[in-house]
């Protein structure tokens, strides 16, 4: 599903993703952690075909990410904010991605009422963007991530901002997914881990352990602020 081989990628302010190497197999759900600044997001917006890498290889779906048009249709990505109208409602937010997308007038509204009902958005239908609140606009981030299907679901930091009972209802949705593969980035160590979970720790834009978390959960804690020293 995911090729990458000595990904770099600079930025003018000193920062360097460097040489990442790695597989990500279809169904695969993989969290990510790392500190503020570690690389995390710049790795998604890679993955998403959303910035072009210094250099290194990159196969998504077997396309490089030059041939986005093909890709763009599998891919979700659900940024931490941005990426929505201010100006425009839910509904006409989700109609002109829906369009974008190319999904069929009838079957996009039933799409966009069967998500905005899972995520407790129904009410808001037709409010705008500028009038939701932080944790509404990150449930409406993941509405449209998914609003395509998309095979390829990348979260950055999708419980931020979220109360209790949308994190828990967040929670079961995405484990409840089965034929996505999914690479979720975040800081929340409590919510998420489980026993066989793959792991992608990045530190000052390398990878520093990528490996399935086989040891008792509770002890991961302890285990990243080793590796990233904090
Ligand atoms: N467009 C850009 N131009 C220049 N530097 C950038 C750009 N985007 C990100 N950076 C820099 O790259 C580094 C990594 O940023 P990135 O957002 O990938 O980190 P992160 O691990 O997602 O952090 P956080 O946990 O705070 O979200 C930071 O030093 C950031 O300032």
């Amino acid at each position: 599903m995911i090729h990458l081989e000595n990904v770099c990628k600079e930025f003018d302010t000193g920062f360097s993703l460097q040489n990442i190497t790695l597989k990500v197999s279809r169904g695969e759900k993989i969290l990510i952690f790392g500190p503020n600044g570690a690389g995390k997001t710049t790795f998604l917006k890679i993955l998403a075909c959303l910035i072009t890498p210094s250099s290194g290889t990159i196969k998504i779906m077997g396309y490089p990410p030059a041939m986005r048009t093909k890709l763009l249709g599998s891919i979700g990505f659900a940024p931490q904010s941005g990426h929505l109208y201010e100006s425009l409602t839910i509904k006409q937010n989700l109609e002109f991605y829906g369009k974008m997308y190319s999904i069929d007038q009838s079957e996009l509204a039933e799409r966009i009422h069967e998500l905005l009902v899972q995520f407790n958005l129904s009410m808001k239908l037709d409010s705008k963007v500028s009038q939701l609140s932080k944790g509404m606009r990150q449930r409406l981030l993941i509405i449209k991530a998914l609003l395509h299907k998309p095979q390829l679901l990348l979260l950055d930091e999708p419980y931020s901002g979220l109360d209790l009972e949308s994190s828990e209802y967040l929670s079961h949705f995405l484990d409840s997914v089965e034929d996505k593969t999914m690479v979720t980035a975040t800081h929340d160590f409590n919510a998420e881990i489980e026993k066989g979970q793959r792991i992608i720790i990045f530190n000052q834009g390398a990878i520093v352990f990528d490996e399935p978390w086989q040891d008792n959960v509770a002890t991961f804690k302890d285990f990243y602020r080793w590796k990233v020293g904090q």
